[in-house]
């Protein structure tokens, strides 16, 4: 502490926090406001925040989950095609539309607040709320999760007063004004995600046919599940549920069918598999008990793996934007801290799991690589790049 933290501030710190969509932006704008939360709190000081999103969105109830405000605006997903007419589809002029509208309605939400500072996470809302500090002259400070730059933070990163990535490699694809400043943090990881117990685990999913004499094996494909993953896993789930338990996070429209066939398997292995639609709070413990994952390779599964330590076969998700999840699968692969399936047939994921299920010292000396990738201390330093951008605000200013 140097002697401004003695200093009383006279007024609240005051944020404006705008990202998400899906949980990969959503969930780091979250852990960034904890954190500076707790920042401030800590030395007596308060924080006044608005977190800005689209209407009904994860963010939305993510936000009134933890008390925050929330304020919505007009967004719109401009959708890419090959022919230029299909550009032109009612979605994508509705939605055009609907970026001015939403800049409007930012700009008005940013000169009302007069936030330090707006901290942007990505995601499709993130472009107006950006575009509108920009535009009334507030820092911006914008947080890439990904390795390759989100198409809403390659728009922002030219109007932003510091760019937080989450890899050195995003660095020199950052536009040029925005390279030298920049600052690697890793990617905020929610601090219950590294709080968990394998036990609880366990008893939280009811899970009695759970040897633990075997290793346990988490399948996850994202909150809507992944339908290629939920085959590839189904049809090897007699050979793989007599080396492991397995629990599988399918998304809510797959358990029916995967609960089905598990129910022809010899009761034994039956036992062993547990199928679940989402796994909400157990998430945590889920993750503790896990030894191998086996896992799309979007940025926020990949910063909680690594801030564990997990060995993990990852499934990138071809469409991704930019074919980023390759990408993050590929940059781990390169460094043995996982396994990158770009293809995944019942044979490739037997292949690619065989061995680390027969041997407890290869999948440990893949979970200690892929712990060197973890960055535990990310949102302490994207909360060191906020407070830094707050031009205006001093205790006692
Ligand atoms: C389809 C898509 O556009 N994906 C992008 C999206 O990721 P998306 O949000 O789909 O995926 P991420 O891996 O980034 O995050 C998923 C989050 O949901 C959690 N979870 C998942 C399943 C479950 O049952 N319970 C649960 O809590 C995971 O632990 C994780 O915290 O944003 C990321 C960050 O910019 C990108 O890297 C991804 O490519």
């Amino acid at each position: 502490m140097n002697d401004v933290d003695h200093v009383p501030a006279e007024r609240a710190f005051r944020l404006i926090v705008t990202g998400g969509g899906t949980g990969g932006h959503t969930y780091p704008a979250l852990t960034a406001v904890r954190k500076l939360w707790a920042r401030l709190d800590a030395r007596g000081w308060a924080l006044d925040v608005l977190w800005v999103g689209a209407a009904g969105s994860l963010e939305s109830r993510v936000a009134a989950g933890e008390g925050i405000a929330f304020a919505p605006v007009a967004t719109g997903k401009i959708r890419r095609a090959r022919n230029p007419i299909r550009m032109l589809s009612p979605e994508n002029v509705r939605d055009m539309t609907n970026v001015p509208r939403g800049v409007l309605q930012a700009r008005e939400l940013v000169s009302d607040f007069t936030p330090d500072v707006v901290l942007a996470t990505g995601g499709y809302v993130a472009v107006p709320v950006g575009l509108a500090a920009w535009l009334c002259g507030r820092p911006l400070v914008v947080h890439e999760q990904t390795v390759r730059l989100g198409l809403a933070n390659r728009v922002l990163a030219r109007a932003a007063a510091r760019v937080a990535v989450s890899s050195e490699s995003t660095v020199p694809l950052l536009p040029e004004s925005a390279r030298e400043t920049a600052v690697v943090t890793g990617n905020p990881v929610r601090a219950e995600v590294l709080a968990g117990r394998p036990e609880r685990a366990v008893a939280a999913l009811g899970f009695r046919g759970h040897d633990p004499a075997l290793p346990t094996v988490y399948v996850t494909g994202g909150a809507q599940g992944a339908v290629q993953i939920n085959e590839a896993v189904r049809a090897v789930l007699p050979w793989l549920l007599e080396r492991a338990n397995v629990v599988h996070q399918c998304g809510e429209a797959h358990v029916a069918a995967l609960r089905e066939h598990a129910a022809t398997l010899p009761g034994p292995r039956a036992a062993r598999y547990h199928v679940t639609g989402f796994v909400g709070a157990e998430l945590p413990d889920v993750l503790a008990l896990a030894d191998v994952v086996v896992s799309r390779s979007g940025a926020g599964t990949i910063a909680e793996l690594t801030a564990l330590g997990k060995a993990a076969v990852l499934i990138p998700l071809a469409s991704s934007a930019g074919n980023e999840q390759a990408h993050n699968a590929r940059h781990l692969q390169d460094a043995g801290a996982a396994v990158a399936l770009p293809e995944v047939t019942p044979d490739i994921l037997r292949a690619a799991v065989g061995p680390l299920l027969a041997d407890p010292g290869r999948r440990a000396a893949m979970a200690e690589r892929a712990r060197a990738h973890g960055r535990p201390d990310a949102a302490d330093r994207l909360v060191d790049v906020v407070l830094s951008a707050a031009d205006g605000w001093r205790p006692g200013a």
